[in-house]
């Protein structure tokens, strides 16, 4: 303690000479001072014209990597390049400071006087509308001092929103929201006429933030939607029926729905291999399905064959589980253990027997829906607290930009969500396409057309 007092005595008024901070600034950014110093040295040495000709070359590698292989430009290029651009742009320390200063996110040094701002330690921009910067706060500062001027610091930088982090002690992610890539309503995906036009494994279900198709297989794949009422649910479901539309017409996919809520779902019962509304039918109809898988392995067994070909006597079949949560955790505890356990089988053993599931559910907690980890999609869509993103989408995934948490409650939102991408486990931003009650009345219509499915309105005891 004295050693300390003795310390504080001597600190001096003076701040540390120009050239030494210049030095320091050289050692924590060695690219940005390498890279002029490398082309300097290499136009001395090897003449401006060759240096030239390199960066030129350069430029033309990376044009030509952009056009031709943009799915490895995407994961490996792009976030770089849009991070360091907007790293001397736009996080820029005077430039950055300033906006910290108008919003009162700094301290000062009460003897010197001099004002001490969180360093930019390090920019991600893993995708084009999100950026995450993480800070050092500036000593005497806490993170309490961020959450409560985030609003200002986002109109300040003039972004949509900006959610926080604390990745370690002592420092603070933020993660901005540039902007809202989705501003319109994506209507209903098209319907293709015949059953030959449809993979199975690649269904179209709206768009991503970076203007590509968000398309998804749905053959051997679990799907599991996240999202609090009105998030858009739903739309995801629906855009997959209407993408599977004639092969469910030919009896080639057999739809099975649990609809416990009894509302847009409703409808489709007339096209539905089998339909249940309430709790005790919902557990008949999955015990059904899991007989039905346990033939095709028995078939299997006795045929040698271990792959189903999608066919009439081998359909794919895909089970609906609307509002899984009323399901296992809301109701009937012995119907919700049962229930827990045969889909626990399903998720397990269905993808080689052709018996896929899709689940959708308000409150994505393990509590709530134990078996959440046997689904490998999962879709976030607007959820009402900041702990479900890493719950449905994986640990960090809000850091990396998934601000599900953060889509505002109003029907201009609804339908967005994230994903994870699996190549470069990154969150998209993805809006699903909207299919309002007439194109769902459409697609019942074009289904029923020419039905070769059998359906059953209630579930078979
Ligand atoms: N993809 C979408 N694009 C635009 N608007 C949508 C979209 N999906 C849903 N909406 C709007 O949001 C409303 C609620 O959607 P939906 O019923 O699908 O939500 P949900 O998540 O299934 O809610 P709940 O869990 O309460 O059933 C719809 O009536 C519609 O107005």
């Amino acid at each position: 303690m004295r050693h300390k007092k003795k310390f504080e005595s001597v600190k001096s008024f003076r701040r540390v000479g120009g050239e030494f901070r210049a030095l320091k600034w050289t050692v924590r950014h060695p690219g940005s001072v390498l890279t002029p110093g490398a082309l300097t040295a290499s136009g001395i040495e090897l003449g401006w014209s060759t240096t030239g000709g390199i960066v030129g070359g350069t430029a033309v590698g990376l044009c030509t990597w952009y056009r031709a292989h943009p799915d490895t430009f995407d994961h490996y290029a792009a976030p770089r390049m849009r991070a360091w651009r907007r790293r001397w742009s736009v996080y820029f320390g005077p430039k950055f400071n300033k906006a910290l200063r108008a919003c009162d996110l700094y301290t000062t040094d009460r003897k010197t006087g001099q004002e001490r701002f969180p360093r930019v330690i390090r920019v991600r921009s893993y995708s084009p509308s999100v950026d995450t910067i993480t800070l050092a706060l500036a000593p005497g500062q806490g993170r309490r001092s961020f959450d409560d001027k985030l609003e200002i610091l986002a109109d300040t930088l003039k972004v949509e929103r900006i959610a926080i982090e604390r990745p370690k002690p002592g420092y603070v992610a933020l993660i901005l929201e540039r902007s809202e890539p989705f501003t319109e309503t994506i209507p209903a995906p098209e319907m293709p006429e015949e059953s030959d036009a449809v993979d199975p494994g690649d269904i179209y279900i709206g768009e991503t933030e970076y203007g590509s198709e968000w398309r998804q297989g749905i053959g051997s794949r679990h799907i599991f939607i996240a999202g609090a009422t009105g998030a858009g649910k739903n739309s995801v479901v629906l855009a997959i029926l209407r993408g599977l539309a004639p092969l469910i017409r030919d009896g080639l996919v057999r739809l099975w729905i649990c609809d416990p809520k009894q509302l847009e779902f409703a409808k489709l019962a007339g096209i539905a291999h089998r339909y249940a509304d309430d709790e005790g039918k919902c557990a008949e109809l999955v015990d059904a399905y899991l007989e039905d898988l346990r033939a095709v392995q028995r078939m299997f067994a006795s045929t040698g064959t271990r792959k189903i070909t999608m066919s009439r006597e081998t359909p794919l079949n895909v089970l609906i589980l609307d509002e899984i949560g009323a399901l296992l955790a809301y109701g009937d505890g012995s119907i919700g253990r049962v229930l827990r356990k045969n889909l626990a089988i399903v998720g397990s053993q269905g993808r080689a027997t052709g018996h896929s599931m899709i689940a959708a559910v308000q409150e994505p907690t393990k509590d709530t829906v134990p078996i959440r980890e046997l689904f490998p999609v999962r879709i976030c869509m607007r959820v009402t607290a900041l702990s479900h993103v890493d719950m449905v989408l994986g640990d960090g995934a809000r850091l990396r930009g998934a601000l599900a948490d953060e889509i505002p409650d109003m029907p201009e939102t609804a339908g967005i969500g994230y994903v994870i991408r699996q190549k470069t486990r990154t969150p998209i931003r993805v809006r699903a396409a909207y299919t309002d009650d007439g194109d769902l009345d459409d697609l019942v219509a074009f289904v029923r057309s020419g039905w070769m499915g059998e359906s059953r309105l209630t579930v078979v005891a």
